[in-house]
């Protein structure tokens, strides 16, 4: 009964509106229309107190591209929709892996900035069904409205933008799916056109500094050396140097060269490019796949002695052709004939051309990685600080890193054998690969006690084998040295051998002189 009285009330001023609205937008002209409407706006602003920012999923001039600041907002948003959304839209991202939530269309939530409220809401343009797009995506003009307080103008423009932007950039570099690259002589694939320069396959390393066995203190040290480039981007930049930092990792085999990269680029949450210089056929190559590197990637190149070995071998070889020659001409022209048939390999130069120049110029958040096993082995111009500014020596293991494997591989922190252990270690260089290998139970039946029984035996074992090494090293040494003093004494004998007989008198009285001399002196 009562919605009938209102019916009756409101029923026919509803037609009458109605009616106006399309007279209005059928018979009005057009140019009137334009000034009706901004003078409408400007009444309306007048009491609306909130401004608007459209954000479109598709830029105007993009190729069927994402708009950036799109993807970003909706990677910002996530977290409010969870919770805040009634209606939920799943992406799947990471290659397939995890699923991302976001609000569905004409969903609006809230967010808090510096104590200012703002409203988001997820819309969609009306899909004009008259064109045939080209593109599905065409029909489905969605777009993200900011809605705030015409009193935070400033604030939201200036400040809150930039900080969603780079906090939706931030989350997807966190959850994004990594990669490991490896570059191959040429069997990259293609990506459209273009010859991919690098290989890839998803970078799910364990390693972490937790699992990595070495001093706490040391440890400690590096993480925070690597924290503190990857928020230095203002301050690289204010000291006007490249946002890029070089570590040397040098140690014998086996103590965690390796494991240490992976725990360093799942520390970062960074790509990994693994570069194999021998793969490289020239500087030139080398150039090209280091601008095809992304930001947030460390680049390694493992054995770097070995890699830079073929170039020094043959700058040797060249070396010594010169010298045998007699005719500059024509070893020039010989030598210029042979660089034309070889294909060219990467020098010395052209890695230090990389570190320092083109490398800088990119810019952008990359760590460079050596490793070796010989430090001594490498030219003091590529380590020198600047280019490799962190040098982190890997050793054998010791009673603190044995822990950490302990934990890791047995779950155990402490036991009755760990003080022998902590003596062996103390005594004997063992690696922690050794360590790991020997801690790691073999069948289920296999107990704690059992593999640090085990190990305490390989350490011994070590032991003895050092001791059985250097004694045989020492023998070997002196065999040697005997040999150069018996041959330096028969080659002194042969010489006196050939002198003339007068020659020898002389020598034999200067010789007795001398021998009396000191003889005297003493
Ligand atoms: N410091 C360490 N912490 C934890 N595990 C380690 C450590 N060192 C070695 N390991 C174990 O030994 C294995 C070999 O180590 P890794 O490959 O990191 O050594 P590397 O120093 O790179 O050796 P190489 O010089 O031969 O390349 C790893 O898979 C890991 O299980
Ligand atoms: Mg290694």
């Amino acid at each position: 009964m009562m919605m009938q009285d209102v019916w009756n009330q409101f029923g026919p001023a509803i037609a009458t509106i109605m009616f106006a609205w399309t007279m209005y937008q059928n018979y009005f002209p057009h140019e009137l229309r334009g000034h009706i409407r901004r003078y409408t706006d400007k009444l309306v602003n007048y009491f609306y107190p909130f401004m608007h920012i459209i954000f479109h999923e598709y830029e105007t001039d993009g190729w069927f591209e994402r708009s950036k600041a799109y993807v970003a907002i909706e990677r910002y948003l996530s977290k409010n929709s969870s919770t805040q959304a009634k209606r939920l839209v799943a992406n799947v991202v990471k290659d397939g892996q995890s699923l991302v939530l976001t609000m569905d269309d004409h969903e609006e939530i809230t967010d808090d900035y510096e104590g200012e409220k703002v409203w988001w809401i997820s819309s969609q343009k009306e899909a004009n069904r008259q064109t045939i797009s080209w593109y599905p995506r065409e029909e489905e003009k969605r777009y993200f409205k900011l809605k705030f307080h015409r009193k935070n103008r400033e604030i939201i423009t200036n400040t809150y933008l930039k900080y969603v932007l780079d906090e939706g950039k931030a989350i997807s570099v966190r959850e994004r799916q990594r990669k490991l690259y490896t570059n191959n002589k040429g069997d990259g694939g293609y990506d459209g056109y273009r010859r991919r320069m690098w290989s890839q396959v998803v970078f799910e390393h364990p390693s972490t500094f937790k699992t990595l066995a070495m001093e706490p203190n040391k440890k400690q040290e590096i993480m925070d050396d690597l924290e503190t480039f990857s928020k230095s981007k203002e301050y690289y930049a204010k000291i006007g140097k490249a946002w890029k930092r070089g570590y040397l990792l040098y140690g014998p085999p086996g103590t965690g060269k390796s494991s240490m990269i992976a725990a360093m680029a799942n520390f970062l949450q960074y790509d990994v490019y693994d570069l194999e210089l021998t793969a490289v056929k020239d500087n030139t190559e080398l150039r090209k796949l280091l601008i095809d590197t992304t930001s947030k990637s460390i680049i390694v190149i493992e054995d770097i002695d070995c890699s830079l070995d073929l170039t020094g071998q043959r700058k040797k070889e060249e070396k010594k052709e010169k010298e045998d020659k007699v005719e500059k001409d024509v070893i020039k022209e010989e030598l210029k004939k042979r660089e034309e048939k070889k294909p060219s390999e990467v020098t010395l130069s052209g890695l230090l051309n990389f570190i320092d120049g083109l490398w800088s110029a990119i810019g952008g958040e990359r760590l460079i990685v050596f490793t070796t096993n010989f430090v001594e082995k490498l030219d003091p111009a590529l380590i020198r600080r600047g280019r490799m500014d962190k040098h982190i020596e890997l050793s054998y293991c010791c009673f603190e890193s044995f822990k950490v494997l302990a934990n890791n591989y047995l779950d155990v922190a402490s036991h009755d054998h760990f003080p022998e252990i902590q003596r062996l270690l103390g005594e004997t260089n063992i690696t922690p690969a050794d360590v790991a290998e020997n801690l790691m139970p073999k069948s289920s039946k296999e107990t704690a006690d059992t593999c640090l029984a085990r190990l305490i035996k390989a350490i011994e074992t070590a032991k003895v084998e050092a001791k059985l090494k250097a004694e045989e090293e020492k023998a070997e040494k002196e065999k040697v040295e005997k040999e150069n003093e018996e041959k330096k004494k028969g080659a002194a004998a042969t010489e006196y051998a050939k002198k003339p007989d007068d020659v020898k008198e002389n020598g034999n009285c200067s010789e007795t002189n001398g021998v009396k001399e000191n003889a005297d002196v003493s």
